[in-house]
């Protein structure tokens, strides 16, 4: 300290006893005790990663694209000398990627946070900003006795993939162990609400997509039984690995879901795993990048429990992007042309935290070369994952080959049809709230039921008992509503609302609400039971049996969902105005198939003329060539005569004769052997030219 003194003796001029000379002994104070700690820390990690020190340290290294490191990086945000880290980077991708939106990760902060900000427009997504560490810092976490060095980076192959590294001084690595596990465990208690979507990349791995909330199975409106036999099929199997060893199967089970579009079958899935507390691993086998091996090798990945979902198994051998298309469970070379136009894999959008948003660069070969025998192979091969269950689900149960649905591989079937009106009734029930306990059904759970646009606004004071029911997550107007609301009703008095302009004004009634405007509620009030049953008894009295579709049936009440009576009482007018445009659609289609089918058949004229014509050509262009020929060999000919026979009339013994006379007589005129020598008329090539050959243009 004396020291110090006189250091700081001289700058201050020895007025020691001023309030400015304390505040600068401070700050020198505090600048020099800081920096000895940052020399301190870096000679010490300097120290450790000398040789012989840093053979002392067991170091685990886990990379991003597995489990473990998710499981770390969940644990390591909770840590206070992790949040406490003086060198940080923020990112709105939270570390944990399952857990984006929710407040597990501590270090995060976000708009929720500001005051005021239930002001902010209803549905308004929220977004959190998490500290984390930069690359290539160390961090010292103590943990169970042990000092943990904890690094991250970046893996140096070019993959850009991040990667934890935690270092400890210890005999063995026991506490490593006990790190990872405590890490799991944590990070399946947060998971516990949730199911975890992973789907399959080009390299073969799986990729964390999505975080879902559970579905709950009473939001699944089936037949009744169904739902109760595939739970408790798929519970029973789960339970069965000993029974199934003891007997030499395969323990394995697969479930095939086929059936119309939009009656359930996703969402069923979605439900069961939410119940078994099973992660779904999708793949989309119409991908552009699927082949053998890559199947292969991702059904060798799986983890031992879990769902497999094999979305639109139709479209298997077929990279066309609609489903409609002609597509076949048996290969067709013709389809695995890789020259075709690629499909990427179907990656569903979801929250900003997912693994599909790291920037480095995937590449995504345009190789479908997946065939019947390695998608069996895939399914039940050696190398396939025991202890999975696999759900495929298809629109086009015909086009399958059988190879691919026979018992052993697809050991349940359940056909999935359009709405019954029992099925009707029971989406109308689960739809609109009510008042009695029978109804509970979905309390507390429909939060999972998809709707267009999820809200997550407040919700308005009277919906605020029923907060997870369909009917109160239905984006509202919230406090406003009471405005839009019929001035008879009681409590909608401007008073009783919000302080909008003008609401204290009492010289003359406000003018009624317009009806388009108060049909704008989003909110239906609570029924009591006896009026619900009678409302959605109406309701499937007006829908025909299996007609319209659960998800057709589930978008009309949507459009009414804050008008129960409506839409039980127009529910018959709605099936006439949709049959109607369900004609219109398939006159409008018929017609563009007619036009398509007669463009076609013009173009095939058009290209069958053109060929005509081609062979006509290629007719006279040979008759052409024939004629030419002729021409030459007669020309050839006719030249070789006259040779011959001027050579056998100058040998010839009146020729002789003949010579001699002209010696004597002397020499013969040119007139004279003009005349002689002129070959006869009828075979002069000139002539022959004459004949008339085809215009090869015409
Ligand atoms: N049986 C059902 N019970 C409850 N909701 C349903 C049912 N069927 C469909 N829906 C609703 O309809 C929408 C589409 O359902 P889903 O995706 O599960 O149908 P799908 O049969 O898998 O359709 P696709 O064959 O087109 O994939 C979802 O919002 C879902 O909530």
């Amino acid at each position: 300290m004396d020291a110090l003194k006189s250091l700081v003796q001289p700058l201050v001029g020895g007025a020691g006893g001023s309030s400015v000379i304390d505040g600068m002994k401070l700050v020198v104070l505090g600048g020099t005790v800081e920096t000895a700690r940052r020399v301190s820390s870096s000679a010490w990690y300097a120290l450790q990663r000398s040789w012989p020190i840093s053979t002392f340290f067991l170091t685990a290294h886990f990379s991003e694209e597995d489990y473990p490191y998710d499981w770390l990086m969940l644990w390591l945000s909770r840590r206070p000398e992790w949040q406490r880290s003086r060198e940080f980077e923020t990112t709105t991708r939270t570390t944990t990627p399952g857990f984006s939106g929710s407040r597990s990760v501590d270090n995060s902060f976000g708009d929720d946070e500001d005051e005021g900000d239930e002001d902010g427009p209803p549905g308004k997504v929220k977004t959190r900003v998490v500290f984390q560490p930069t690359f290539d810092t160390t961090h010292t976490i103590y943990y169970k006795g042990h000092w943990l060095r904890v690094r991250r980076s970046k893996k140096t192959d070019g993959s850009g993939c991040e990667v934890l590294s935690i270092s400890v001084v210890a005999r063995n690595n026991s506490i490593l162990k006990q790190l990872v596990l405590q890490a799991k465990k944590e990070y399946e208690a947060e998971a516990i609400h949730r199911i975890q979507i992973y789907f399959a990349d080009s390299h073969g791995s799986w990729r964390w997509t999505d975080s879902r909330h559970k579905r709950p199975m009473s939001s699944i409106v089936l037949n009744p039984g169904v739902k109760e036999m595939l739970l408790n099929d798929t519970r029973d199997f789960l339970k069965s690995e000993k029974w199934y060893a003891d007997r030499g199967i395969p323990f394995r089970r697969g479930y095939l879901l086929h059936g119309v579009p939009g009656s359930g079958k996703s969402s069923l899935i979605h439900a069961i795993a939410g119940e078994l507390m099973l992660d779904i691993y999708v793949v989309s086998l119409s991908s552009s990048w699927i082949s053998d091996s890559t199947l292969t090798t991702l059904m060798g990945r799986v983890p031992a429990r879990c769902i497999v979902l094999l979305e639109d198994l139709d479209a298997a051998f077929t990279r066309s992007v609609t489903r409609d298309k002609s597509s076949t469970g048996t290969p067709d070379s013709s389809n695995n042309n890789s020259n075709e136009e690629s499909t990427a894999p179907e990656q569903p959008t979801s929250s900003s935290s997912g693994r599909h948003r790291r920037s480095h660069k995937e590449h995504i070969s345009d190789v479908n070369t997946l065939s019947l025998s390695g998608l069996l192979n895939a399914l039940d091969g050696v190398a396939a994952a025991e202890g999975r269950i696999l759900f495929a689900t298809t629109n086009h149960l015909e086009r399958l080959d059988p190879a691919l649905s026979r018992p052993g591989r697809m050991d349940v079937w359940i056909e999935f049809k359009n709405a019954s009106k029992w099925q009707a009734e029971a989406l109308f029930r689960n739809f609109f709230p009510s008042t009695e306990s029978d109804n509970e059904v979905l309390e507390g759970d429909l939060e999972g039921i998809e709707l267009p646009n999820p809200p997550s606004g407040p919700q308005s004071p009277a919906s605020s008992s029923h907060s997870s029911t369909l009917w109160s997550l239905s984006p509202s107007f919230s406090s406003s509503t009471a405005s839009l609301v019929s001035p008879s009703s009681k409590n909608t008095t401007p008073e009783s609302g919000p302080e909008v302009f003008g609401a204290k004004n009492q010289a003359y009634l406000p003018p009624p609400v317009e009806e388009h405007i108060a049909a704008c509620q989003h909110s239906a009030k609570p029924l009591d039971g006896e009026k619900l049953a009678q409302l959605a008894k109406k309701f499937a009295d007006s829908i025909p049996d299996d007609e319209f579709s659960v998800a057709a049936l589930q978008g009309y009440l949507l459009k009414n969902k804050s008008q129960p009576e409506s839409a039980a009482n127009e529910a018959a007018a709605w099936v006439i105005s949709e049959r109607e445009l369900k004609e219109r659609l398939r006159k409008e289609k018929e017609a563009r198939d007619l036009k398509e089918k007669l463009d076609r058949e013009k173009r095939r004229k058009e290209l069958l003329e053109k060929e005509k014509e081609k062979a006509e050509l290629e007719k006279k262009e040979l008759e052409l060539a024939k004629l030419r020929q002729q021409l030459q060999d007669q020309e050839t000919k006719d030249k070789a005569d006259g040779e011959k026979k001027s050579t056998e009339d100058s040998t010839s013994p009146a020729a002789e004769a003949a010579k001699e006379e002209d010696t004597k007589s002397g020499p013969a005129t040119d007139d004279d052997s003009d005349e002689e020598n002129t070959p006869p008329s009828s075979s002069t090539p000139s002539e022959v030219a004459w004949i008339q050959v085809p215009d090869s243009s015409s």
